[in-house]
């Protein structure tokens, strides 16, 4: 097994010197926790990783390698693992919390009464929690402790390529502007950049709702589609997006940035998103179940789309591709038939911040009724 030694390279190139050593807790034992893990320790600070595995604990701590979810790899030796959360999180003023959408409250919970007011408390988990309520999960943090400062950091940040060292940027979105400048300041580093924002639910929406559309654009790549294709699906995506995080209080211009447009380009395009590999081998014939198996780890998007689709119709959102996707995944729909039927529907607005969808609707419905022999059957 080669093991590239990435992290380690860059060690002593972004040490900061003279400075006391930030307290870093990372919840979680997965690939992006463990990139974020080495990171924070390459740029000085005293890092402590929280997993169950007792096993993977002592691999880490051992070989300084996560052999499970980033096997060829070298962590920064300095990254202490345990299985006790309370040493983890002993005297921790940084603490970022890595674990799956479906065990995040869990998680969490057994935490709080480990962190105080003035702990940095920051989500990099891009999912919805299941249920009505739709919780994000900085909403989960600020629930559930006592921190003052909690923030989301997202962006286009497939973990084994920043393990791999390759030139990275994420977003820290907090309303908190020394939350957001300690994190720009404990993880930038010569192949890391963080850009800040202060639109937490805008940027926490971005990194949940792309992964809907990674599985889409997977299944579409499977069945052979062209490039043109991908640019359409991907776009429409962005538009579904914006439109239903602005709904929710979000900023559109958020979407022009790495947590929006950034982070779908790279999760529709690179076979190491976990969620554009459920697509793709639902896209060659296997079913959810056998996708989900093969894969192996947990693809957000599967679990995030029912809960997009149903809080979509609540609020009257329309979003057609989501609702596309649920259908092909949870009812059978074949992936073609569904692309035909997408095809053939209401035509509307390119970018609905300059032209309201429905003024393009109404207009297209009058030209249809001074002309209809030109009119598509469809257009209602
Ligand atoms: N992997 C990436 O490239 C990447 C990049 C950016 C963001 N993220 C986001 O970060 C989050 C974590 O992703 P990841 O890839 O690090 O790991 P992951 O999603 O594969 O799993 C994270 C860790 O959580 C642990 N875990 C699962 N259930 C648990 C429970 N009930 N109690 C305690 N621990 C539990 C797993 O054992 C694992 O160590 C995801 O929500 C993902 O969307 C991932
Ligand atoms: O592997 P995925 O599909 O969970 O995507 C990983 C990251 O979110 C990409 O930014």
């Amino acid at each position: 097994m080669t093991v590239h030694s990435a992290f380690a390279d860059h060690s002593t190139a972004s040490r900061p010197s003279g400075e006391r050593s930030l307290q870093v807790a990372v919840l979680g034992g997965g690939s992006f926790g463990t990139a974020l893990a080495s990171i924070a320790a390459t740029r000085g600070a005293h890092v402590r990783q929280w997993l169950r595995d007792e096993q993977l604990v002592a691999h880490i701590n051992e070989q300084h390698v996560n052999v499970r979810y980033l096997p060829n790899f070298a962590i920064d030796p300095s990254v202490h693992a345990s299985s006790d959360m309370a040493f983890v999180l002993e005297q921790a003023e940084l603490v970022l919390v890595a674990i799956p959408s479906g065990a995040f409250r869990a998680v969490v919970r057994q935490a709080a009464p480990l962190i105080g007011t003035e702990t940095l408390l920051v989500s990099t988990t891009k999912g919805i929690e299941a249920g009505d309520d739709f919780h994000l999960m900085s909403q989960i943090l600020e629930e559930e402790t006592v921190s003052r400062h909690i923030g989301v950091l997202s962006g286009p940040n497939l973990a084994a390529e920043i393990a791999e060292g390759h030139l990275s940027a994420s977003v820290i979105a907090s309303d908190d502007d020394m939350t957001r400048a300690r994190i720009q300041q404990a993880l930038s580093c010569d192949h890391f950049r963080v850009y800040a924002s202060n639109d937490r639910f805008g940027v926490e929406l971005g990194g949940a709702l792309k992964n809907i559309y990674a599985i889409a654009v997977g299944m579409a790549a499977a069945l052979g589609m062209g490039e043109n294709t991908r640019s359409m699906l991907m776009t429409r995506a962005l538009a579904e997006m914006s439109r239903f995080a602005v709904a929710r209080g979000a900023s559109p211009m958020t979407f022009l940035g790495l947590a929006g447009i950034g982070d779908l380009i790279v999760t529709c395009s690179s076979p190491l998103s976990r969620n554009y590999r459920v697509g793709y081998a639902i896209g060659e014939g296997r079913s959810l179940e056998e996708a989900v198996e093969a894969l192996g780890q947990v693809a957000e998007g599967v679990n995030t789309v029912h809960l997009i689709v149903d809080r979509a119709q609540r609020d009257g959102v329309y979003m057609p591709l989501a609702q596309a996707l649920y259908q092909v995944l949870f009812e059978g729909v074949d992936p073609r038939d569904m692309a035909l039927s997408l095809m053939r529907s209401e035509q509307g607005s390119d970018v609905e911040f300059t032209l309201p969808r429905e003024a393009a609707l109404d207009a297209q419905r009058r030209a249809a009724r001074t002309h209809p022999n030109d009119s598509r059957d469809t257009l209602t």
